[in-house]
């Protein structure tokens, strides 16, 4: 079947098909550039500098081989194109040009020392290692491996990253880093969720970040940072601030609310409702009082205009597929869990962009 036949006819949409396709195929390059300027040090380079940074400056104090300084002006306009630098007018100074590069917003987020940093993130998910189940994602979709991570490496996310300690880091500073973010809008736009409370398990907290701002900032309340054995083996409990080791498909220790922050996203629908009876169980076991359970995920929703945020969440749902058994849900699926591992009724908050606080209770 011939749909552009070359008789002049569809000579512009043909052309626009093929710059969308290598726009797609050429969407690496992107991420590529953007690894390449941080490991570079590019950003944290141009903030120190503290004014606008000429071309010849920038070349003199990165770590390159004399060779490639003329590549260092394109590899910057490229991330200029895509948000990351911007040149501005140098008043006066003695490289004779008139311009030079500073950071974006987007760039300020990946300096090495800003607590939100991204760039352990990028580093994370740019790693040979993650990025190696995307060759193997379609021979997953015709054997019974689990995940197409698995596919790629003959076992799991987790059993890998007990390997590879340099990913372990990685993936830990990025959960970090999004989890300092997260507290702290939660902490200031959601302080009513945590009125009342004395007691609250964070579920797959990983290293604590959330349990530690959230008990610093409620002394009262009691907190427990709850991982696998080998995540909180050598954490310390500090204050009103423990640590206990454990399987959440076990048991979850008793509190008056149960924390989920990223964690049913990872995981399948069935492994969901198992993973939400088990907190039910053990907020329902405390002492008679009933409490909650507070869920920060994404919420998926199809408004038309915010094709950037859609894209988003359609990237996450195709990473929880590939490194995970995961998915992002809407309203209605997220409903569906609650239901069937027994709660009555949901509460939902929008508060961090495309993530939501869902109070869920029994
Ligand atoms: C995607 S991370 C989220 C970390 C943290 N909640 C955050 O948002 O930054 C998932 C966490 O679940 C933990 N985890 C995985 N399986 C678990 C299990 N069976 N029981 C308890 N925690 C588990 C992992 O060790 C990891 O820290
Ligand atoms: O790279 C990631 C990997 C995983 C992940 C992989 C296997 C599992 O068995 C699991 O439970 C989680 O989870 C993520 C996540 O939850 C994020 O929000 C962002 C990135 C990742």
């Amino acid at each position: 079947m011939d749909y552009f036949g070359n008789n002049g006819e569809h000579d512009n949409e043909l052309l626009e098909a093929q710059a969308h396709a290598w726009n797609h195929i050429f969407n690496f390059i992107n991420s590529g550039s953007l690894k390449c300027a941080i490991q570079l040090g590019i950003p944290d380079v141009i903030h120190e500098h503290s004014k606008p940074m000429t071309l010849t400056k920038l070349v003199s104090a990165l770590p390159i081989h004399p060779s490639k300084s003329g590549c260092v002006y394109r590899l910057m306009r490229m991330l200029i194109h895509s948000g990351f630098f911007a040149l501005q007018k140098v008043p006066e100074n003695e490289d004779q040009e008139q311009e030079g590069y500073v950071l974006t917003n987007a760039s300020k987020i990946l300096l090495k020392d800003c607590p939100l940093s991204v760039t352990p993130f990028l580093l994370a998910m740019l790693d040979p290692i993650l990025l190696k189940p995307w060759d193997c994602f379609s021979t997953w979709f015709g054997n019974d491996d689990s995940t197409p991570f698995k596919t790629a490496h003959g076992m799991t996310f987790w059993e890998h990253a007990g390997h590879e300690p340099k990913l372990n880091h990685f993936f830990n500073e990025a959960m970090a880093s999004d989890a300092r973010l997260a507290t702290s809008v939660v902490i200031h736009k959601c302080k009513d969720v945590f009125e009342g409370l004395e007691t609250l398990v964070d579920v797959g907290g990983g290293t604590g970040t959330v349990s530690k701002a959230i008990s610093k900032a409620f002394p009262h309340l009691e907190c427990i940072d709850f991982d696998l054995p080998h995540v909180v083996a050598d954490l310390k409990d500090d204050g009103n601030l423990k640590y206990v080791g454990g399987d959440m498909f076990e048991a979850i220790p008793p509190a008056d609310a149960i924390l989920l922050k990223w964690i049913l996203h990872d995981w399948n629908d069935e492994e969901c409702v198992k993973i939400l009876k088990k907190c039910k169980e053990a907020i329902t076991s405390n002492g008679g009082k009933t409490g909650k359970v507070i869920i920060i995920d994404m919420m998926m929703e199809n408004k038309k205009g915010n094709e950037e945020s859609i894209e988003t969440q359609l990237f996450f749902d195709m990473l929880m597929m590939v490194l995970a058994t995961g998915k992002e849900r809407d309203e209605k699926e997220w409903a569906m869990l609650f239901q069937e591992a027994g709660f009555t009724d949901y509460k939902i908050t929008p508060i961090l962009g495309l993530r939501s606080l869902i109070e869920v209770y029994p």
